[in-house]
């Protein structure tokens, strides 16, 4: 580069850097720094922002500066210093943040509507955005140490990049002694031939929905690809809902590559060891990722697999911030970079269903495979239902109350007890009742702060708020009218675990709900007593429904599962099947006791098409049942979905914001044609209306194009900004979501 004369020594390199901006900066994109030379993009920084320094990546190279002085002021936090500022310091240690990361990041932000420094910086370990050059190496050298390997070599001078650096391109071997290799099972037939499927689909990175049922072994079909992805140079992404389901399949995963590394990232990690895992995955040292949603926005530079384990579940939706889809940005992160993704799940979501069904049905984009026999050839449990209107009929309200188990029930609970089975029964509901009433007076256990009841806990004797946490011991008489008969209304599992004592008395019954594993490790221990065979009868959330391989369990009984039918969400049926069919496939997936495996399903609507479908174990019918139904009410996967949410201090307030909104929009539909079938519906209140003393509205925005959608919201947002700052005070709180799930 010829220096000309004029040009003041202060001259270095434009740098656009991505930060994450303090909210209502009113800025989304970068801001421009100086640096001493062209950095590399997706370079980490640490760079000054107001009176802080905060981390930064480089997001776009601006090129030379003839005279720092004279350029624009971005940084509006900075508005008495009027050049562009330094950037603090380059953390080339670390490699920049490859282009198929940066791809991602930049179409979930434009997807979901957030800013890309917001979603960027709120992805990264938070122990990553602290640190300076010299916490950097103390950790790197930490992690060489945890991993066995040899310090790195010192970083290389790039080309054309004259103080960035890279860390060593080629993956060191790991460190310890090669262990001797697991003993693989035989493959099942109909394994070896979605196998077969798998790496033809490989070759040409298809999307791939692997429909097996429960037990059928997906996780060994899993296992075999990323054994190939592993083999092939490549790292192995691994997605899992909920980290209550990772122990046990982090264990089988290690235990089956032993001398490869494997790291975790999910959000019940300290920070230390998240930051680790990060770097561990980011330099390329890792080869397999294990992780929940979050994991999806891993770095990845070697990436060759991905599989979304249980592809179904609602968990891949983030509820906050950027509300994001891990399932959906995983099918788009694989296409975008050119990698197979495996969806896997027995009950697969209608989306995802629709899109491996050939047309004219369905889109068919992904390709399908199916396993429908368990391993071993094991049957799928019987499904009996049992008609709740007759029982009540046969014995009376009251008895239904003190004892909620048919007498066909019992009997087939108290057979597993004598054999030395067990028995897992769920209810989706914890504490010992939904609410504690006075028949006095007719006071119930309201929430001071919802519109919600307080749930009675009877361990510690509290009535609790599950939406805004409020908690106050149980009076001993109604606080209305003093009546001390005050009475619980219903029930959540502690008080169906004293039930179940009382049914079947010497049973061991163990009950696993978020109450009973607050505290770390405690979800496992219990979990180990049910595989142990210390408990007989199990009772659970939906928490122990799905994903774990119980061997000893040959009866699953549900007993309150109707409400969902007639809930005004469109995904309640959907989401019920899946949580009947999951739970009943915890059933018998010891082929020696599967026929005698059962799915009791207590029920006032036994003659409902769900059941029959599940009866059947008939998920295709099922599911075309329910695409019939949302094509014909134009919903998803037939329409695109946005839900606006307000919060605001009244509920009129929250309406007026929205229905200011929907003026907008109007306004916007009559200046562009394309966007003429979009509708807005009007808004109204979410079924919990206040929560912690604010009120929520909401308004869903529906479109036949996701497109036309797209960008409706792109030119429509922005004015949500100004009128929310027009609402002052009133109005605390707004967000967009995209494709949402539960409505
Ligand atoms: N080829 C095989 N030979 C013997 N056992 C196998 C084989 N494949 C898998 N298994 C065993 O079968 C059981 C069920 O497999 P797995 O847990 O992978 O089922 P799944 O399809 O993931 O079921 P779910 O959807 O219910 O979680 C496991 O105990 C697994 O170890
Ligand atoms: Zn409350």
């Amino acid at each position: 580069m010829a220096l000309d004369d004029r040009t003041p020594p202060q001259t270095g390199h434009g740098v656009a850097v991505l930060v994450e901006l303090p909210k209502h900066a009113g800025l989304s994109g970068t801001l421009s720094y100086r640096a001493a030379t062209p950095l590399p993009v997706g370079q980490l920084l640490r760079v000054p922002l107001g009176r802080r320094v905060v981390c930064g990546i480089a997001w776009g190279d601006e090129g030379p500066l003839a005279d720092a002085r004279a350029t624009p002021v971005l940084d509006e936090g900075a508005a008495d210093a009027p050049v562009r500022r330094d950037v603090a310091e380059v953390l080339d240690a670390l490699p920049p943040l490859g282009p198929g990361w940066r791809a991602l990041i930049r179409f979930a932000a434009a997807y979901y509507q957030r800013a890309p420094g917001e979603l960027a910086l709120s992805v990264l370990p938070a122990d990553l955005r602290e640190l300076d050059t010299a916490a950097l190496q103390r950790r790197l050298r930490r992690l060489d140490k945890r991993l066995g390997r040899t310090p790195p070599p010192a970083p290389k001078r790039r080309r054309g990049a004259a103080a960035a650096t890279t860390a060593p391109e080629t993956p060191v071997e790991p460190g310890p002694e090669p262990l001797p290799p697991p003993v693989l099972p035989d493959l099942s037939e109909e394994q070896r031939l979605a196998l077969d499927a798998l790496a033809d689909a490989a070759e040409r990175a298809d999307p791939v929905l692997l429909h097996g049922a429960t037990g059928s072994g997906k996780t060994e079909v899993y296992l075999r690809r990323v054994a190939a992805a592993l083999d092939a140079g490549r790292q192995a992404l691994l997605l899992v809902p909920e980290i209550n389901l990772t122990p046990q399949l982090e264990a089988r995963i290690r235990a089956r590559f032993p001398g490869r590394v494997t790291v975790a990232l999910h959000s019940g990690l300290g920070p230390a060891e998240r930051l680790q895992n990060w770097l561990a995955a980011h330099l390329g040292w890792a080869d397999i990722v294990l992780g929940t949603r979050m994991a999806v926005f891993a770095s990845l530079p070697r990436l060759g697999l991905i599989v979304v384990d249980e592809e179904h579940d609602p968990s891949y939706k983030q509820q906050e911030g950027a509300r994001y889809s891990a399932r959906d940005l995983a099918v788009w992160r694989a296409r975008q970079e050119g990698v197979a993704v495996i969806l896997g799940s027995a009950t697969p979501s209608l989306e995802t269903w629709h899109n491996a069904l050939p047309s004219p049905e369905g889109t068919g984009r992904y390709h399908r495979l199916g396993m429908p026999t368990r391993i071993g050839a094991g049957a799928l449990p019987q499904v009996r239902l049992v008609d709740l209107t007759r029982l009540q009929e046969q014995f009376g309200r009251q008895m239904l109350r003190d004892q909620p188990f048919a007498p066909p029930l019992l009997a087939a609970l108290r057979d597993r007890l004598e054999r030395g089975e067990q028995s897992l029964v769920l209810l989706n509901r914890r504490g010992y009742a939904p609410v504690l009433h006075c028949p006095g007076c007719g006071w119930k256990s309201d929430c001071p702060h919802c519109s919600a009841w307080r749930v009675f806990h009877k361990l510690d004797r509290t009535l609790r708020c599950h939406h805004c946490g409020f908690a106050e011991r149980v009076p001993r008489a109604c606080p209305s009218c003093g009546d001390p008969d005050i009475q619980p209304i219903g029930r959540g599992t502690e008080r169906l675990e004293e039930q179940l004592a009382t049914a079947l008395p010497g049973a061991r019954i163990g009950r696993i709900d978020a109450d009973t594993t607050r505290g770390k490790g405690s979800l496992e221990a219990q979990l180990a007593q049910v595989h142990d065979g210390d408990i007989d009868v199990l009772v659970g959330t939906q928490m122990v429904a799905k994903g774990h391989d119980f061997r000893r369990i040959t009866l699953v009984a549900a007993l309150q599962a109707d409400a969902a039918l007639f809930s005004s969400d469109f995904r309640a049926p959907e989401r019920l099947f899946a949580l009947l069919m999951q739970a009943g496939g915890r059933a018998g997936r010891d082929a020696a006791q599967a026929a005698r495996s059962e799915l009791w399903i207590q029920t006032w609507h036994p003659q409902h098409p769900l059941y029959a479908a599940l009866t059947a174990h008939d998920y295709p019918a099922f599911a075309a049942g329910q695409l019939l139904e949302r094509q014909q009410a134009g919903l998803p996967p037939f329409s695109h979905l946005a839900l606006l949410r307000c919060e605001a201090r009244t509920q009129e307030s929250a309406m007026a914001f929205l229905a200011q909104a929907a003026r907008r929009a109007a306004e916007l539909q009559t200046q562009q044609p394309a966007w003429a079938d979009i509708l807005v519906y009007p808004p109204v209140p979410p079924s919990v209306q206040r929560v912690a003393n604010v009120e929520r509205a909401q308004m869903l925005v529906e479109s036949p194009s996701r497109p036309a959608l797209q960008r409706l919201l792109a030119a429509w947002l922005p004015s949500f900004q100004d009128d929310a700052r027009q609402a002052g005070a009133r109005v605390l709180r707004w967000a967009v979501d995209v494709d949402p799930l539960a409505i």
